[in-house]
């Protein structure tokens, strides 16, 4: 792990260079909590108008969406829930779901931030590319 060790007398105008020396992943953790944030007004009503146009529908009384998904068999069910779980652990951000044989209802929220956020929208997307290819 890279630590950066500035003195007491750094220069400030470099101060701002120390961000930039931190390994990658530091600088994208910012950019990762951004997108744990809630949707700004504007960005709701763009990214939610294109979900409700593949089936996403929000949840009455609470700040999420739902989809209910219909496979062929469960295996395709199962395995489309295993791929949406990989997808999950590599984004940090896990759907909450329920399945019977072939049914696959989910809903995706944000716990950290209470609400819809750019990280619903992207595992949203994620899950219709998958079912289209099951
Ligand atoms: C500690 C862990 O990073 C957090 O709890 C992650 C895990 N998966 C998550 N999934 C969802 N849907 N929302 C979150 O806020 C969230 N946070």
């Amino acid at each position: 792990m890279f630590t950066l060790r500035t003195s007491s007398l750094w220069p400030r105008r470099l101060s701002g260079l120390s961000s930039l020396l931190l390994p990658p992943t530091s600088r994208n953790s910012s950019k990762m909590a951004s997108d744990s944030h809630w949707l700004s007004a504007a960005d709701r009503e763009q990214l939610l108008m294109e979900l409700r146009a593949t089936g996403w529908v929000e949840v009455e009384d609470r700040d999420a969406i739902y989809k209910e998904l219909h496979f062929k068999t469960f295996n395709q069910a199962f395995g489309f829930m295993s791929r949406v779980a990989l997808q999950a652990e590599k984004m940090n951000h896990h759907p909450e779901w329920f399945n019977v044989y072939n049914k696959v209802q989910i809903t995706l929220t944000t716990h950290d931030c209470g609400g819809l956020s750019k990280r619903d929208v992207k595992m949203a997307k994620f899950i219709d590319k998958i079912a289209l290819n099951m």
